[in-house]
């Protein structure tokens, strides 16, 4: 069977504010994120992956973070927008799995909501995204909580 394969992978440090935009869930935190955009690293991680795996680039060729047009921009709509270049280049969405590396917030309780934002938007049954997340035991820039990271891979499969 033809397939594809495709990973992504994002970082954002934290900043001031009071919540972080995560999978298009907005999670109430003692800090915000860094951004041009929402600063979605789920979603930005998965576009990357999307993206890869129809080697279209990365999400910054597609949405320059120079352009005004996508400042505080929802990241969902970079996600349906990779949707739709899937289906331009004929592919369809097998599944795709997402970690989200950070001490705090916690991610559990939230997956279900990112995961049925995520499916809704690329058009797939809910059980073909997985979010889950880990700690790095306090190590790193994760562990000091200076910023967020996620990791994203998918598969393609024909249209
Ligand atoms: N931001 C996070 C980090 C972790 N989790 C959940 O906790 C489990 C244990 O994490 P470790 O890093 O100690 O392995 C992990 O498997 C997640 O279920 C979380 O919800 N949010
Ligand atoms: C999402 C975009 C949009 O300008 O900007 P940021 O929100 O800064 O996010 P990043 O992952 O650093 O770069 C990609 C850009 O396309």
């Amino acid at each position: 069977m033809n397939m594809r394969i495709g990973q992504g992978f994002d970082v954002h440090a934290f900043g001031p504010g009071d919540f972080v935009m995560l999978g298009g869930v907005r999670i109430p935190h003692d800090r915000g994120v860094v951004a041009h955009s929402d600063g979605d690293v789920v979603l930005h991680a998965l576009c990357d992956a999307l993206l890869g795996a129809l080697a279209l680039g990365d999400i910054g060729r597609h949405f320059p973070p120079s352009d005004p047009r996508w400042a505080g921009a929802d990241s969902r709509m970079f996600v349906r927008h990779c949707n739709a270049m899937l289906a331009e280049h004929g592919w369809a969405l097998g599944n795709a799995d997402i970690t989200v590396i950070c001490e705090r917030p916690r991610i559990g309780p939230h997956a279900g909501a990112m995961r049925g934002l995520i499916a809704a938007d690329l058009g797939v049954a809910v059980d073909a995204i997985s979010v889950k997340a880990t700690t790095t035991e306090q190590l790193g820039f994760t562990g000091r909580g200076e910023g967020i990271a996620a990791q994203a891979v998918c598969l393609l499969i024909p249209k």
